[in-house]
């Protein structure tokens, strides 16, 4: 056996696909972090149409607005809107006066920066007038002084104005005032965040509806103003249904930008580039939700389950994930003589592991004490597909050539989610298919064992910092759906995690659990967590079969305490025997209150962060055993604890 330190792969950079036919894109300023060139920047490199100027990064800016209108016609954007005028209205008679004087101010400001679209939100001022008729006599007098001006105005509901709140009151007072340079600006956070019915926007009149925010959230009990200015998200990265919002404003008929606007602490921090980037790219995946032309790189289903895992072990810690893979059912079946990843297998199933260091297949730079799970495979009866639609949004694909088979030309999509996971979709990936690449060792190995019929769910670690994009990344290209999120406390912190599933084209489903592990901890390095994180779970049948095969096969499951078998008896009416078969094999429990019942149990974590779970699913239950999750991780700490000190 020869045991390569290079793998021979080539990688590609597939070129931009920007022929998916959006409507006219745009993004507010507010969205983006750093100068406001540095915004323009980023967003005309994205492919943006325009921008909304957000007025603090004009007004903080050293280019005035002439200049501004400039830096933005040289990258090729529209001004599509200039945000936002706040507190017009006014029961104080002195207060509107002098509220239109600051209005003529900003029109003087408009006619430089050439952008004739100025947004008014509704005022969640005291003085906020709350009589229908005289607000639309100032909003009548204001529209007057637009039109004057050969200025349009955007009447906005904020969610928390004091008086207009609703999108349905707001279009009221501009039907009411009925000048054609008032009309309404729509934005998706105000109208969802509420969970108001966005159906009545479809009978809108079109040319009433001058402006299209759009942000997605996730579902929070808080301050809706705190909520809005704080936590609002990319299209796809959230919880509401911008896809039914998008489609009621599709049927009004409106036909100008689709503007994001999202106020998040996460985007003021991170890379501007990135944002937009992302950005972009929710709106393409929004336009799909609605039904646009996806330009010839449409979604095709996977045609099963996942059916490998490559797990990134490096030369150290194979070993160990080699014993705790055995003592799972999982023999070694073959090494590839090129590039020594090894292949272990029960039934179908393969798990590959890279005992090599630092190699484009897995994750570079990971270091020695932490194998983790470095990419999954699923079938795809069309990889190319993939390539297309990857790029369609673009997401850059490296082709990466399979082992073995670099002469062949297999392709291999290979998309990078975080450092250490890269979904990788293949033409061939069955275990037996697999097999045929490597070189067998030994020569004739045993049959693979047949404890599994398959991978129930992989886990994986995303840092706060990836955590939107990847959310997006997997929903977009991949067509995952989000149940919604979780938030569980453990011996170690508050563990956020997200369950995402995936349809295939045999009516299975693949499922993929993501876990939020703050940045703080891994600014220094990868992803860490202690007690572990990362892991793959398969499924069976029978589990206490499959349990006692484990433990013949030397397996010492994670120790569960007598605590939580003495619980389980007080929480459920479960059987005695069944308990105490439970206690004795360290299988636990859980129970939807519909029927449906989830057992499984855990090995040992390799390394930091690596495990492997065995899981049976009953009756239909959806969910992943969260509850029992803090009690997995305290008993790794447990058994750390006790290996430290020297007992076993
Ligand atoms: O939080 C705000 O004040 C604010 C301002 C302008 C908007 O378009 C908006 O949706 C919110
Ligand atoms: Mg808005």
């Amino acid at each position: 056996m020869t045991t390569a330190t290079t793998t021979s792969t080539a990688t590609a950079a597939v070129p931009v696909n920007r022929g998916d036919r959006l409507p006219p894109t745009a993004i507010a300023t507010v969205c983006l972090s750093g100068t406001l060139d540095e915004k323009l920047d980023a967003a005309a490199e994205a492919g943006f149409d325009g921008v909304e100027i957000f007025e603090p990064d004009l007004i903080a800016a050293p280019a005035g607005p002439r200049e501004v209108a400039r830096a933005a016609a040289d990258r090729g954007l529209s001004i599509d809107l200039y945000q936002p005028f706040r507190d017009l209205d006014s029961t104080v008679d002195d207060r509107f006066a002098r509220n239109l004087v600051r209005l003529e101010r900003k029109f003087d400001l408009m006619d430089d920066l050439g952008c004739d679209l100025l947004l008014v939100c509704s005022s969640p001022l005291d003085t906020a007038v709350v009589d229908d008729d005289r607000l639309c006599e100032q909003l009548a007098t204001a529209a007057d002084l637009a039109a004057e001006r050969g200025k349009r105005l955007a009447y906005e509901a904020l969610a928390w104005g004091r008086h207009v709140n609703d999108y349905r009151h707001a279009a009221r007072l501009v039907d009411m005032v009925g000048n054609p340079v008032l009309g309404n600006c729509l934005d998706s956070f105000h109208i969802l965040s509420r969970d108001d019915d966005p159906a009545g926007i479809a009978t809108m009149a079109p040319d009433s509806i001058f402006f299209l925010q759009l942000a997605d959230a996730p579902k929070l009990q808080m301050d809706v103003l705190q909520w809005s200015r704080h936590h609002r998200c990319l299209p796809g990265q959230g919880n509401f249904d911008l896809a039914g919002f998008i489609r009621a404003v599709q049927a009004a008929g409106y036909r100008g930008p689709w503007s994001l606007e999202v106020f998040s602490d996460l985007f003021r921090h991170a890379d501007a580039g990135r944002t937009a980037r992302d950005a972009r790219r929710s709106l393409r995946y929004l336009a799909e939700l609605a039904g646009h032309d996806p330009a010839g790189a449409e979604l095709r289903r996977v045609t099963g389950d996942v059916v490998s895992v490559r797990v990134a072990a490096g030369p150290v810690m194979a070993p160990k994930v080699a014993e705790t893979l055995s003592h799972i059912g999982f023999d070694l079946q073959g090494v590839d003589s090129e590039t020594g990843l090894r292949l272990y297998r029960d039934a179908d199933i393969a798990v590959v592991v890279d005992a090599t260091a630092g190699t484009v297949w897995t994750a570079p730079g990971l270091p020695a004490d932490m194998p983790s799970i470095a990419q999954i495979g699923m079938r795809s009866d069309d990889p190319t597909a993939w390539t297309d639609r990857a790029a369609a949004f673009d997401v850059p694909v490296a082709s990466v050539a399979a082992p073995g088979t670099v002469s062949t030309g297999d392709e291999v999509v290979r998309l990078e989610v975080t450092d250490t996971l890269a979904v990788d979709l293949r033409a061939v990936v069955s275990a037996a298919e697999w097999q045929q690449r490597f070189d067998l060792v030994p020569r004739q190995p045993e049959p693979p064992s047949h404890l599994f019929d398959g991978v129930d769910h992989v886990g994986i670690g995303i840092a706060t910092a990836d955590w939107e994009g990847a959310m997006l990344l997997l929903r977009s290209v991949f067509g995952m759906h989000v149940d919604d999120g979780l938030d569980v406390p453990d011996a170690v912190g508050t563990m956020r995690s997200q369950a995402l599933t995936m349809p295939t084209a045999s009516g299975s489903t693949v499922r993929i659990v993501a876990s939020m592990v703050p940045s703080q901890l891994d600014a220094h390095g990868p992803l860490r967590r202690r007690g572990g994180l990362t892991h793959a779970a398969f499924a069976c049948d029978d589990i206490v079969d499959v349990a006692r095969a484990c433990r013949s096969r030397g397996l010492r499951a994670l120790s569960i305490p007598d605590n939580y078998y003495d619980d389980l008896r007080a929480r459920y009416d479960l059987p005695e025997n069944m308990i105490e078969q439970m206690r004795d094999l360290d299988i636990l429990y859980d129970n939807d209150g519909h029927g449906g019942e989830f057992l499984h149990f855990f090995t040992p974590t390799i390394g930091e962060d690596l495990f492997f779970e065995v899981v049976c699913r009953r009756n239909g239950y959806r969910g992943y055993g969260e509850v029992n999750s803090p009690v997995r991780v305290a008993a790794e700490l447990h058994r750390r604890a006790v290996e430290e000190a020297g007992g076993r």
